[in-house]
C-alpha cells in the first residue's frame, strides 16, 4: 500500500505543537506515511512577512507557538483545498466556530477514501436546539470517517515534550488503533486507543467551561479547597451531561486522559482559565482580555458554555446544570463573577 499522505488543517498553537509530532512520525515510519506533512495555514502578515513564509523558511510558527522548530517536512499551504486534496488523513485542529466554514471548502474536494481525526475541544449546535459533537459536523459535511484524540496536553508544555498522555476515540479499533498510534505516539506523548469516541471527544469539550469557573474563583482568590469543589462538581455535570445527551459511556473513558487529567491540566494551566481569572481582576470584556492576553489564540470554553446553554433551554434542563449555567451568564456579563458559589452551593 502506498504512504499515506497526511494533512493537518490547522497552524495554531496546538496545531503547530503537534506538527512537530506528526512531522516526525512520517519520517520514522516512511513506508507507512509520506514523507511530507502539509499543514494548512490561515495567512496573516507577521512583522511585515506572510506566517507561512516564515513557516517555510524558519521552521517556525512564531505568532503561535514561537521558540519552537517545526520538522523540515512539515510545509505551510495557504489554500486549504490544495492542501487536502490528495490526502488521505486529515488531523482537524482549528478553533470550532471555524469548522463549518473550512469543512464546506472542503466539501467534494476530498479523495474519497480520506479519513479524519478532530483534535478539536468544542461543540457544535443544531438548528433544532440540540448539540452535535465537532467530529459529527465534519462527517455529516465531508462524509468521511472522523475519529478523536483528546488528552490532558497544553500545547506548550507537548512541545517542550513533556511527559503526558493523550486519548484517542475511535469507532473501530481494530482498523484504525495501530496507524493512529504510530501517527502520534512518542516517548514523551503517550497514546491510549479507546472505542468510546463520543465521551473521549465530549470530556475535551465540557472540561473548557470547568476551566472557566476554575478561572473565576482563581480570580476571586477562593483559593485551593473551593476550587477543587468547583473541579468536582463540575466533572459530576459532564458526567450528567454525557449520560443525559450522548448516553452509554464507559466509566473507564473517565479515567483516560481525556477525562479526569485534562479537567486538572486545563483548571490549572489553560488558556480559558487565565482569561476568567483576568475577567474577574480586571473587570475588561472577556473578548478584550482574550485578543490581550492570548495574541490572536482561541478559547473555546464561553462559546461552548453558551452552546451547551441554548441546548439546556431547548431541553428543558437548565437547573440540572447550575455550574455550566453560571459559567455561561458571567461570561455573558448577566451574573457578577462573585455569585458563582452562590450558583453551586446546593449541590
Ligand atoms: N492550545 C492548546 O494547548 C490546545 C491543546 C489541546 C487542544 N486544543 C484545541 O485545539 C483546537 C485548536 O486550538 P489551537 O490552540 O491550535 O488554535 P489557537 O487557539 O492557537 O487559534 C488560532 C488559530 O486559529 C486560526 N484562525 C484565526 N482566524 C481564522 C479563521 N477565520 N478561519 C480559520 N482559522 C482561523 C489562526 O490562523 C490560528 O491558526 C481548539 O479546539 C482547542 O481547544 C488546544
Ligand atoms: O488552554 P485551554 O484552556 O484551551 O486548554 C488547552 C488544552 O485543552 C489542555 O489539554
Amino acid at each position: 500500500m502506498a504512504p499515506k499522505k497526511v494533512t493537518i488543517v490547522g497552524s495554531g498553537n496546538w496545531g503547530s505543537a503537534i506538527a512537530r509530532i506528526v512531522g516526525q512520525n512520517a519520517q520514522q515510519y516512511p513506508n507507512l506515511f509520506d514523507q511530507t506533512v502539509n499543514m494548512w495555514v490561515f495567512e496573516e502578515i507577521v512583522d511585515g512577512q506572510k506566517l507561512s513564509e516564515i513557516i517555510n523558511t524558519q521552521h517556525e510558527n512564531v505568532k503561535y507557538l514561537p521558540g519552537k522548530k517545526l520538522p523540515e517536512n512539515v510545509v505551510a499551504v495557504t489554500d486549504v483545498v490544495d492542501s487536502c486534496k490528495n490526502s488521505d488523513i486529515l488531523v482537524f485542529v482549528i478553533p470550532h466556530q471555524f469548522v463549518p466554514k473550512v469543512c464546506n471548502q472542503l466539501k467534494g474536494n476530498l479523495k474519497s477514501d480520506a479519513m479524519a481525526i478532530s483534535l478539536i475541544k468544542g461543540l457544535s449546535v443544531n438548528p433544532n436546539g440540540g448539540i452535535k459533537l465537532i467530529s459529527e459536523e465534519i462527517h455529516e459535511i465531508l462524509n468521511i470517517e472522523v475519529s478523536v484524540l483528546m488528552g490532558a496536553n497544553l500545547a506548550h508544555e507537548v512541545a517542550d515534550e513533556k511527559f503526558c498522555e493523550a486519548t484517542i476515540g475511535t469507532l473501530d479499533k481494530k482498523k484504525d488503533a495501530e496507524m493512529w498510534f504510530k501517527l502520534f505516539n512518542t516517548e514523551n506523548f503517550r497514546i491510549n486507543v479507546v472505542e468510546d469516541a463520543n465521551t473521549v471527544e465530549l470530556c475535551g469539550a465540557l472540561k473548557n467551561v470547568v476551566a472557566c469557573a476554575a478561572g473565576f474563583a482563581d480570580g476571586l482568590k477562593l483559593g485551593d479547597n473551593t476550587k477543587a469543589a468547583l473541579i468536582r462538581i463540575g466533572l459530576m455535570e459532564i458526567i450528567k451531561f454525557i449520560e443525559n445527551f450522548y448516553p452509554g459511556a464507559r466509566l473507564e473513558t473517565f479515567l483516560e486522559s481525556c477525562g479526569v487529567a485534562d479537567l486538572v491540566t486545563t483548571c490549572y494551566g489553560g488558556r480559558n482559565r487565565k482569561i476568567c481569572e483576568a475577567y474577574v481582576t480586571s473587570k475588561k470584556p472577556l473578548s478584550e482580555v482574550e485578543k490581550e492576553l492570548l495574541n490572536g489564540q482561541s478559547a473555546q470554553g464561553p462559546l461552548t458554555a453558551e452552546e451547551i446553554y441554548a441546548t439546556l433551554q431547548s431541553k428543558n434542563s437548565v437547573e440540572k446544570f447550575p455550574l455550566f449555567v453560571a459559567v455561561h451568564r458571567i461570561c455573558k456579563g448577566e451574573v457578577p463573577a462573585d455569585r458563582l458559589i452562590e450558583c453551586v452551593r446546593a449541590n
